[in-house]
């Protein structure tokens, strides 16, 4: 198994689960009120926006009844319409703005929280988590929140005043139509609510289909050049377009039933006005109400009934932020495995660099039954370079791993200058190791930038330095713009033995006691190959090294071979000795080191 190799490129969205509790959402609380300035400030604008709201049917009513009439005053009356048209216009604008800032604000906090939070997690996390779902949570469902501070929180509380405003204001206006209004609001109300449902439920299934189709296109759009080596383009293009017509299959019945669900809803809105209006033009031929009162009554029943029409898909989309919220939630629950002890131990400064694995034995979480490490001890003094040699999934990489504590052994030690690593703050024990994984990690950066992440702080001479001693600052120059060119994503712009150079030059500027080393496997050309032994040799001088070891070369260099089998040392020696003794090393030798 590669040791930096990422299997876990899981492109596939989970589908949001439908429902979850509404009291998820309170985790969002502390963040919104972070934020105490635009929180009051949306309140504010909120009273402002919604009293205008509800002052407008009366200034209509005003309208109708004396705004025609001669003699009465009617500059005055169409001057108290504007003006509450203005204040309803700023402070909805207003609203608008504090509310969507707020969203922006509590989101930006709320991704670099968990972002934050999931950096820092333990390997075990990650193995058991797919990349893909992680970006998607920290993406869509973040994406989710911000559509509930910006709009649907603000619909929700201002549909809930807008409504009892209403309510109240209908009977001020004319309790014996209040009394029709409120036994028919519901009932046209309800239809929508389970038509509205329904269509959500069609919608997830609909998205998910899109999502689907996503999925199998980043897919294949991240493994083209195996998609193309074996010419499996028309395949992927008829995998795609299935994809794709089953979601168009799938909005379909979306769309129809939308349809229809608008199709009612005309209907009934219209026919409830329609009644509404008929019982009081009576009233109004009578001489009981006059044609304002009725304007007025019939605004208010209007906004009542469009308020909670809202409140009704408000709260499907509650919901829905609610699952993300949850599934946020459980990552910002996710505990590290590895943390530092509360008092945490210090390494000797200057270190000498003594390793020690005194019988340890480790199984990975999601194998319990097969240990990986089997009582495994090996004391390397400072200065030593040991070379690690064995089968495939003999546990190689393994003993990098407990010794980064990236996974902690089930029973036996490791110490570093005799200093259980347990003891110490990982990132103190990382930053005195440097690792140069078999597929170092190139990010779309410069080359410069590439290599300064060995030490941030290094300055251009420094990277420079361990360029020319990596034996890679001639390629670097070589490039069209040197060391600002921008290596590409995963490194694509550059050969395998380049990136590896660029790991050594950054493992070099880093310049730990400590150096483990995962030796490529693939084979270079002989120039190359060269290069990179000569960098790696330049890279050991004066470092503990543990390497994994493939190329006969560095065996050879090597103070010591210590050959593992299924978890455990089967055993030591330099080149001849071992050979003279035949076994597993002398069969690995025959078939991986010498022709
Ligand atoms: N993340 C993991 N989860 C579960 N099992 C794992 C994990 N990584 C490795 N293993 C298992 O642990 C054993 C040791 O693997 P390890 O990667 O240490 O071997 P290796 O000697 O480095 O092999 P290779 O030379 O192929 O890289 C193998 O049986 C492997 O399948």
């Amino acid at each position: 198994m590669a040791f930096s190799h990422d299997r876990r490129t899981g492109a596939r969205d989970t589908a949001p689960d439908a429902r979850a509790p509404i009291g998820s959402l309170r985790t969002l609380w502390p963040f919104v009120l972070r934020h105490k300035g635009l929180f009051g400030a949306w309140l504010a604008a909120l009273a402002a926006s919604s009293a205008a709201t509800l002052a407008l049917p009366v200034a209509v009513r005003h309208v109708i009844d004396r705004g025609f009439s001669s003699g009465s005053n009617i500059d005055a009356t169409f001057a108290m319409v504007l003006l509450v048209a203005l204040a309803l216009a700023f402070a909805t604008a207003a609203r608008f703005f504090f509310v969507s800032l707020l969203g922006e604000r509590v989101v930006a906090d709320l991704r670099n929280r968990l972002y934050g939070h999931l950096v820092g997690l333990d390997q075990a996390f990650f193995e058991r988590s797919r990349s893909g779902e992680l970006v998607s949570r920290l993406s869509a469902d973040t994406e989710l929140l911000r559509s509930v501070i910006g709009t649907t929180m603000s619909v929700a509380l201002r549909s809930v005043v807008t409504v009892l405003g209403s309510v109240v204001m209908l009977v001020v206006t004319s309790p014996k139509l209040a009394v029709w209004a409120l036994v028919g609001i519901p009932l046209f109300v309800l239809p929508l609510v389970v038509g509205g449902r329904r269509l959500q439920k069609i919608s997830r299934q609909s998205q998910d289909r899109v999502a689907d189709a996503n999925a199998l296109a980043a897919e294949a759009l991240g493994a083209i050049r195996t998609v193309q080596a074996h010419a499996r383009e028309g395949y992927e293009r008829g995998r795609f377009a299935d994809a794709v017509a089953l979601s168009v299959a799938t909005a379909r019945r979306r769309i129809g039933v939308q349809s229809l669900v608008t199709a009612v809803a005309i209907s009934l809105i219209f026919g409830a006005i329609i009644l509404v209006l008929w019982s009081g033009a009576h009233d109004v031929i009578r001489g009981d109400m006059s044609a304002g009162t009725l304007g007025q009554f019939v605004l208010y029943a209007l906004l009542g009934a469009g308020s909670v029409g809202a409140l009704a898909e408000v709260w499907n989309e509650l919901q829905r932020a609610a699952g993300g919220m949850g599934r946020i939630g459980e990552l910002l629950d996710e505990h590290n495995g590895i943390a530092a002890p509360e008092h945490p131990a210090t390494l000797p400064r200057p270190l000498r660099g003594e390793l020690r694995f005194d019988a340890v034995s480790f199984h990975y979480p999601s194998r319990p039954d097969a240990p990986a490490l089997h009582e495994f001890s090996l004391r390397v003094a400072p200065g030593e370079t040991v070379a690690l040699v064995g089968p495939s999934g003999a546990g190689k990489s393994t003993v990098f791993s407990v010794l980064l504590r990236f996974h902690d052994p089930q029973a036996g030690q490791v110490s570093v200058d005799g200093v259980d690593v347990r003891r110490l703050d990982p990132v103190e024990l990382r930053e005195a190791i440097a690792l140069v994984p078999q597929q170092p990690a190139i990010f779309a950066a410069s080359a410069r930038d590439n290599i300064r992440y060995g030490r941030l702080d290094a300055g251009d001479d420094a990277i420079e330095a361990a360029a020319r001693s990596a034996e890679a600052h001639d390629f670097i120059a070589a490039l069209p713009a040197g060391y600002d060119e921008q290596l590409g994503e995963r490194g694509a712009r550059l050969s395998g033995g380049q990136q590896q150079r660029i790991a050594i030059a950054r493992a070099l500027l880093k310049d730990a006691p400590l150096l483990l080393l995962d030796e490529a496997t693939s084979a270079l050309d002989a120039q190359s190959e060269r290069a990179v032994q000569t960098a790696l040799e330049h890279l050991m001088e004066g470092r503990t090294t543990l390497v994994i070891a493939h190329r006969l070369a560095t065996i050879l260099k090597a103070d010591r071979i210590v050959v593992m089998d299924q978890g455990r040392i089967v055993a030591q020696g330099t080149h001849d000795e071992l050979l003279a003794q035949g076994g597993l090393y002398a069969e690995l030798a025959r078939l991986q080191f010498i022709d």
